[in-house]
């Protein structure tokens, strides 16, 4: 069955996180799953440390971590197939390697960055698999996946829709035969950007190796928007779909428990037709 996850780092954003991790255990999930939860791609071994101690202690399983991306909230939507920025991308990756060791991880999203203005898409593509290669090459000694994320709101990320994340990882293993990728289909980002969800599981079903999801409009938590989650929940089961379900929603509640326990037996439950 699929296990359920609590996207941290968007999510309970207001507490310390040892109180998230336990909020995300009280409220019945069995993961958590975190944006790089550094500032630079080069933490200190302590700052590691802590956050392997705090997530190994709280019983939760680390359900997914993204690699380095950038200065998010300035916009950067990671590092994959931008210039210049091997050296963080690297040092990342090592990071990640002893983070999902000690932590048994098996998936990492690996976002393509941004269209930059000093590069042609084509020399960002070339690099971008290049680097995606590299990733997973090396998060294949842990028996890790790489994942390749779509993604709104974010005007110069090139990788809108499935078919956009699935062609990159295709582009990967004829090219390099690293096969260690797949698809992080985000039910909001898909939704928002115009692609046709529901054909999107038909037709990429076997390359989906995480997912997450919010409502839309508004990217909260399941039944505060228009999507129809459960039954797109559902049709994932039904093809055999068992890995992560991550809530990735925004949204404060004065009762962070009752607020993810509502949002988990909504996502959790068969659609009704
Ligand atoms: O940038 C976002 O919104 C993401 O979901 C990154 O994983």
């Amino acid at each position: 069955m699929p296990r359920y996850a609590v996207n941290c780092s968007i999510m309970l954003k207001g507490y310390p996180l040892p109180e998230r991790l336990t909020l995300a255990r009280d409220a019945g999930f069995d993961g958590v799953e975190f944006w790089w939860p550094f500032t630079t791609a080069a933490p200190d071994e302590s700052e590691v440390e802590r956050f392997v101690d705090n997530v190994g202690e709280s019983g939760l399983q680390l359900a997914g971590l993204n690699l380095f991306a950038g200065d998010m909230a300035g916009g950067d939507r990671g590092v994959m197939s931008w210039p210049g920025r091997e050296d963080e991308l690297r040092a990342s990756v090592e990071t990640a390697c002893r983070i999902g060791a000690a932590l048994g991880c098996q998936v990492f999203n690996a976002l393509y960055g941004n269209r930059q203005p000093a590069a042609s898409p084509a020399e960002q593509d070339t690099l971008g698999v290049r680097n995606l290669a590299y990733a997973a090459g090396e998060l294949s000694s842990i028996g890790a996946t790489v994942l390749v994320e779509p993604v709104s709101g974010a005007e110069h990320y090139p990788l809108r829709t499935a078919a956009d994340a699935v062609a990159v990882t295709g582009r990967v293993r004829e090219e390099t035969g690293v096969s260690n990728l797949g698809l992080l289909l985000d039910m909001y980002h898909l939704a928002v950007n115009g692609d046709d969800v529901s054909a999107a599981i038909e037709h990429h079903r076997d390359h989906v190796a995480h997912v997450q999801v919010a409502d839309a409009p508004g990217r909260g938590a399941p039944g505060t928007g228009e999507l129809p989650l459960q039954a797109w929940v559902g049709d994932l089961r039904a093809g055999g779909y068992d890995g992560w379900i991550a809530l990735e929603h925004l949204g404060d509640d004065p009762d962070p428990i009752a607020m993810l326990t509502r949002a988990r037996e909504r996502v959790q439950s068969m659609p009704d037709s």
